[in-house]
């Protein structure tokens, strides 16, 4: 502390001045003169000869002192303080500084008052005084900017919630989990949830839209395998640009091809995967009306292993929609010519489909298109993901994890890339050779994905038939097992399993299969019966556990006791599989139940239904026998295999019956329209009960519909009514359509053969009198060009009357000679025989009225003529003057090698495609059919719709398509008709 030398008091006080109390020190050495001099006023008080001043009323003492820089302090001025009042300071007993030193001369002066007598005398310091200050405002300082860094974090994280803000408070924690092409995906928190945050930039704003609209669709999110919405919103970056975001909910592997990278997986994981996927597929497609809800129709249109998210239980379900489209309801896909290649090019291009890429998608059925555009994505993934069977590789490495066509075209293929493998070069991904065994499990694997992938997308599955095979593939998956080790056992054991290797499999697709809606046994589940006498019966009861435990019960088998489950050598007979048919009652019932409003139903009771049950009662059966297999008592007596066992031969694959709940056309049809659709349906129905679908065999038709036939004439001469004609007849696999006799300068004998019921239909139709049976089953989507009769700008322009026409007002199913119907897929192809002699009754009877006289176009009309319709997309040039030029040329090498092209362009053609192939006798028609005459006489015709005959005999070597049927020789002469067992193969 600073102490200043105390200054003598004064007694006395000068005479006429108050004497206040307040006493103070004085000094002025700044003032030269004396204080005596000075005035009171100026002085504050009155000056003491003992160097103190005592001051006036209410003035303090003050003191203002210099620190030297050597130190010492010295006083600079003392005296009486009159400036009271905000100097509180001064109130204080003691002279203590306390403001900060004075910055004038550098900060050395000290100033301080204070109240009591002489208490400026000397002052006191806080020696700290400055710093505190100093520090005060340091912290001062601090708290704001802390503060100000507070607000500001607060109001950017405000901000950045702000776009979340009604989903609740989600918490994003800005983990990148997976970056597309429209959007940056985001793990986040939302009610300690964990939840995916999908960002889409400005410029994706589109797809957002899309996305949002699509998830928003009533029903959709009550599907299990439709990826989970939450919530959408749009917000804004911190620069101000809209940013929009999707949040749902968070799958932790990711997606379908990240975990397969990583993962094999087995059987019935492979098939819970893919069942998971194409049954959101199927619900995806279906429109559904329940109450007031109403979903339409959606195709995806990016189905990638990308976008499809896998759960932690490894269920998977079907996601990004940001470039789906709705078909059906109030704003349905309507491509105008803007539109289109929006509609068509989209996806992703390693998934495109052939007429995707090809640019010939039907824009004219758009829905149906969008959907096989679908379906055939849905195949790819099937490869994909089976390949991870860690199952379908035993006792082999399983391969790497590959993308479709990864092997072929590398990771990024370009769109030229695919356009000439996928579509021009109609290349599939390969099978890995661990597949090529014939065992059931892999060649119904292998069918599917083909089915799904078909080149003609007509003939792919839909979603909801490929649903079925899936749950008929996981059905399968206990015998997987016993395939691989049935093979194993081959290989090791001196048992006779034999053939039974193909019998067990068969017998298990008996087993499936045969449930799948069919009633004839003899058909369906056919039975070798060759000597069979004393065969022992293997009842569904057979104790096959121990049957398999004899047949595997020897060193080396791998499945040991293990096989005691599985039905290796269970045989079951025809007998067994009735107990499993379907009772034609029902079906029928099925199909009257498959009105508009009743499929509707159908579709809403399948996809709400709890699990994965499907209302189809096909599956129910398959899940009956299944569990009747897995159920049989473990008692049983072993079986064993003899040669002369009844074998139940494969059952054909699974149709791809039309009009399943996939898209509901509610329109009314015509009449013709109507009929032809119930006819289809019968005949599916008959397909599935004959179980010759997609097996290409030709068999006699009893209730055949009327289908379309073309009959083209070579510029030869007649002889006897038809003489040496050559006879082009092609059938419209799709539908019942118009039959027509091209002839060129003569008249062309031809007759369709509507064989059997099919003339009564169409005497009904012609006479108005569809049935009420059929009106009800008016479900079916008819595709309008059905009605479309086959190149029609081939056609010649008439020099003859035709003669073939209004057969079925005067035909009898008796009169004609052959009827050949074929079936093919769901094309439900009728290839008719034309008979000459039926052409001739028929020409007498043609009704010119009913005949355009100029024209070489012979029309049985069935329904009512339209209007031809705009002509679909075609690359194919049909121009008619190449036609006539060609026809009239008798250039028939050029005809065949047009033939030849139009096999060829399946996506341009592939509604008019011919499912009966034709060949003329002229052997200059067209090389490549390579037509052997097999030494029947020249007379002779033969088909055959199976494309296993190709080749053969007598039997026209013809690329043949999946949907072609048959291929018709008529030559010149009789023409006969046979119809050899068992192969199906007919003959003329
Ligand atoms: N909900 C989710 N949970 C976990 N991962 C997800 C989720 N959603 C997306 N992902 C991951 O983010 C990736 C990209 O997401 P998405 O496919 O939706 O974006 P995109 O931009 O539409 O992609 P694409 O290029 O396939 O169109 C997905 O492949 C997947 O790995």
């Amino acid at each position: 502390m600073l102490s200043v030398g105390v200054c003598a008091l004064s007694s006395s006080a000068p005479a006429g001045l108050q004497l206040e109390d307040t006493e103070c020190a004085f000094s002025d050495r700044l003032q030269e003169a004396e204080p005596q001099s000075r005035s009171t006023k100026e002085l504050g008080g009155v000056v003491r000869e003992n160097d103190t001043v005592r001051c006036s009323h209410g003035s303090r003492c003050f003191g203002l002192w210099e620190k030297r820089p050597g130190g010492e302090i010295q006083p600079v001025k003392q005296g009486c303080w009159p400036h009271v009042g905000s100097q509180q300071e001064c109130h204080s007993d003691r002279c203590q500084i306390t403001a900060p030193p004075s910055q004038i001369q550098n900060g050395n002066y000290r100033f301080c008052c204070c109240s009591r007598d002489l208490c400026n005398t000397y002052f006191t310091e806080a020696p700290h005084t400055s710093l505190q200050r100093e520090e005060t405002a340091l912290i001062a300082l601090l708290t704001v900017a802390i503060a100000a860094v507070v607000i500001i974090a607060l109001f950017l994280g405000h901000r950045m919630m702000r776009g979340l803000a009604d989903v609740g408070s989600v918490s994003v924690c800005w983990q990148l989990i997976g970056r597309g092409r429209y959007g940056t995906v985001f793990r986040g928190c939302l009610h300690e949830r964990c939840v995916a945050v999908k960002l889409f930039s400005s410029a994706n704003r589109q797809n957002y839209v899309n996305e949002r609209s699509i998830y928003s669709l009533p029903l959709l999110q009550q599907h299990d395998n439709i990826a989970h919405f939450l919530s959408a919103d749009e917000r804004k970056t911190a620069d101000g640009r809209p940013e929009f975001l999707i949040v749902m909910d968070f799958y932790p592997h990711g997606c379908l091809s990240r975990y397969l990278s990583v993962h094999t997986v087995d059987w019935s994981t492979c098939c819970r995967m893919n069942h998971g996927v194409t049954r959101g597929l199927a619900f995806l497609h279906t429109e559904l009306n329940r109450g007031d809800q109403y979903k339409p129709a959606v195709a995806h249109r990016d189905v990638t292993s990308r976008n499809i998210l896998v759960r932690a239980d490894l269920s998977c379900v079907l996601a990004d929609f940001g470039l789906s489209m709705r078909l059906t309801g109030s704003r349905p896909c309507c491509p105008v010519d803007n539109d289109t290649m929006a509609i068509s090019e989209v996806g992703t291009v390693r998934y495109m489909a052939p007429e995707v890429l090809g640019g010939a998608l039907n824009l004219r059925d758009c829905e149906a298109a969008l959907k096989q555009v679908d379906v055939y994505a849905l195949g790819l993934l099937y490869w994909e993901t089976f390949r991870r069977c860690s199952e379908l590789f035993p006792g082999e490495a399983v391969p790497e994890y590959q993308l479709a066509f990864q092997a072929e075209l590398g990771n990024h293929p370009s769109f030229e890339e695919m356009q000439i493998l996928v579509a021009r070069e109609k290349f599939r991904p390969r099978f890995p050779e661990a597949w090529k065994e014939n065992s059931l499990v892999l060649r119904s694997l292998k069918e599917t994905m083909e089915d799904c992938w078909d080149q003609d997308a007509e003939a792919r599955l839909t979603a909801q038939c490929a649903e079925e095979r899936l749950c008929e593939l996981a059905l399968l998956s206990t015998h997987t097992a016993i395939q691989n080790h049935r093979n194993l056992c081959h290989a090791s054991s001196p048992l006779q399993m034999g053939s039974a290797s193909t019998d067990t499999e068969d017998v298990q697709v008996g087993v499936v299969k045969n449930l799948q809606g069919v009633s004839h046994s003899a058909s369906v589940a056919k039975t070798t019966t060759s000597g069979a006498t004393g065969v022992r019966r293997n009842r569904n009861s057979v104790n096959y556990k121990q049957q398999q435990a004899q047949h595997c019960n020897y060193p080396g088998c791998p499945l040991g006791g293990a096989v005691a489950i599985v039905p290796i050598c269970l045989q079951l007979t025809e007998e067994d599989l009735e107990a499993t048919k379907l009772d034609p009652k029902e079906v029928d019932k099925n199909l009257r139940e498959c009105s508009d409003e009743n499929l509707m139903e159908i579709s809403q009771k399948q996809f709400f239904s709890t699990g994965q049950q499907t209302t189809n009662m096909l599956y129910h059966q398959i899940l009956r026998t299944a569990e009747v297999l897995l159920l049989l008592p473990h008692d049983s007596t072993p079986m064993v295999y003899s040669p002369q066992f009844p074998t139940i031969h494969l059952l054909p694959k699974q149709q791809n019956l039309p009009q399943r709940p996939t898209s509901l056309h509610l329109l009314s049809k015509t009449k013709g329209t109507t009929s032809s659709s119930c006819q289809r349906l019968k005949s599916n129905y008959q397909e599935v009960e004959t179980g010759v679908a997609k097996m290409n065999t030709v068999t006699v038709a009893t209730d055949v519909e009327p289908h379309l036939v073309t009959t083209v004439t070579n510029n030869t001469s007649m002889r006897g009514s038809v003489g040496n004609q050559v006879h082009v007849i092609m059938s419209n696999g799709y539908n019942v359509s118009v039959p027509t006799l091209v002839t060129n300068g003569i008249i062309g004998g031809g007759q369709i053969n509507p064989a059997g019921p099919q003339l009564k239909e169409e005497e009904k139709i012609d006479r108005g009198m569809i049935e009420r049976e059929d009106d009800c089953m008016n479900l079916l989507n008819s595709n309008p060009d059905e009605q479309e009769p086959l190149l029609r700008r081939e056609q010649l322009p008439a020099k003859s009357t035709p003669i073939l026409h209004q057969y079925h007002h005067h035909s009898k199913p008796g009169d004609i000679p052959t009827g050949q119907g074929s079936n093919s897929n769901n094309n439900n192809n009728r290839t008719t025989l034309v008979s000459e002699a039926s052409a001739s009754e028929s020409a007498a009877v043609l009704s010119p009225a009913l005949v355009p006289q100029n024209s070489g176009l012979l029309r049985p009309q069935i329904g009512p003529v339209k209007a031809k319709r705009p002509e679909r997309p075609s690359s194919l040039d049909l121009s008619s003057a190449y036609d006539v030029s060609l026809i009239e040329n008798g250039s028939l090498s050029t005809s065949g090698e047009k033939i030849k092209q139009r096999v060829k362009t399946p996506y341009t053609l592939k509604k008019w495609r011919p499912t009966s192939w034709v060949v003329s006798t002229d052997t200059a028609l067209d090389v490549d059919l390579d037509f052997q005459n097999s030494g029947s006489s020249s007379s002779q015709t033969h088909f055959s719709s199976g494309p296993h005959r190709a080749g053969s005999i007598g039997i026209p070597n013809i690329n043949q398509s999946k949907s072609s049927m048959a291929v018709f020789l008529v030559g010149g002469g009789a023409t006969a008709t046979k119809t050899s067992q068992p192969d199906g193969m007919t003959s003329f």
